[in-house]
């Protein structure tokens, strides 16, 4: 990481990027009109501001740039964070967008899953020293369990958590919940908050470090927009 080399933002390329792009442009940044084509296949991208470019990148994906330097700044959900553990970065600004919480499902008694007390691993709700969970979080997952005794095995899927009991995969997800309508669609309820989730501005510590005149700069500038949306 050169000091003369371009800071690079990277942001979220799914649903937070709607949330997030109105707080990045309140803070004076405008992306090169490609970067709002849905069929450009350039990842980066040039901005109003010199020597500032964003990158758009997968969610999980952001945190993982901004750890490994390939980005200086960043905005993850801190599920993401919380997931991945990464040492070299930190987390200075809470957003106060992408709200929603990580939670553990189960089938619902009362709907038509509700005959589901085992799973493939055997587990039922009164003996669960051993239980299948599936999960886009394993980390986080073995975490929260291992703190109540319960060693959990986690099935890891990419989304779509939610189909998981009633294709026997395993009886419990943990997965994030914001209106509870998909757990709800699919014949599950909600039984433990294991987190509450909001997008945090994320720094990668070394940047910080070293180049603390422009990257400490945004971190103020994007303290004051985000007090002003609050
Ligand atoms: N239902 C929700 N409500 C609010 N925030 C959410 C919700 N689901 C996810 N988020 C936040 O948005 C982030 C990205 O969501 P998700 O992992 O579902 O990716 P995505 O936007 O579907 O894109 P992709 O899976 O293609 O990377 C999550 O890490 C979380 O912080
Ligand atoms: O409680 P709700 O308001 O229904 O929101 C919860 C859903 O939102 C997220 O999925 P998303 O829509 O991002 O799709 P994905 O599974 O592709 O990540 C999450 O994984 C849940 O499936």
């Amino acid at each position: 990481m050169q000091p003369d080399e371009p800071l690079v933002l990277a942001l979220p390329k799914g649903r937070i990027l709607k949330e997030v792009m109105p707080l990045i442009r309140a803070a004076g940044i405008d992306p090169e009109p490609a970067f709002d084509d849905d069929d450009e296949r350039r990842l980066r991208f040039a901005t109003n501001v010199p020597g500032l470019h964003i990158i758009r990148v997968r969610a999980f994906d952001v945190a993982t740039f901004v750890a490994f330097g390939g980005a200086h700044l960043g905005v993850a959900g801190n599920d993401v964070l919380m997931e991945f553990a990464y040492d070299d970065l930190y987390a200075p600004l809470d957003l106060d967008i992408g709200h929603c919480r990580l939670s553990l499902a189960e089938p619902d008694p009362a709907g038509p899953l509700g005959h589901m007390v085992t799973d493939a691993a055997g587990d039922t709700p009164h003996n669960v020293g051993h239980i299948r969970v599936a999960t886009k979080y394993p980390n986080i997952t073995r975490a929260h369990f291992a703190r109540h005794g319960i060693q959990a095995e986690c099935v890891k899927l990419s989304g779509a958590m939610e189909l998981a009991p009633a294709l026997g995969l395993s009886r419990r997800i943990v997965d994030l919940v914001s209106s509870g309508s998909t757990l709800k669609a699919n014949h599950l309820r909600e039984v433990a908050v294991i987190a509450h989730v909001t997008s945090r501005l994320i720094v990668n510590r070394a940047a910080f470090k070293t180049r603390p005149n422009t990257v400490g700069a945004w971190v103020n500038r994007f303290r004051e927009v985000a007090a002003h949306a609050a």
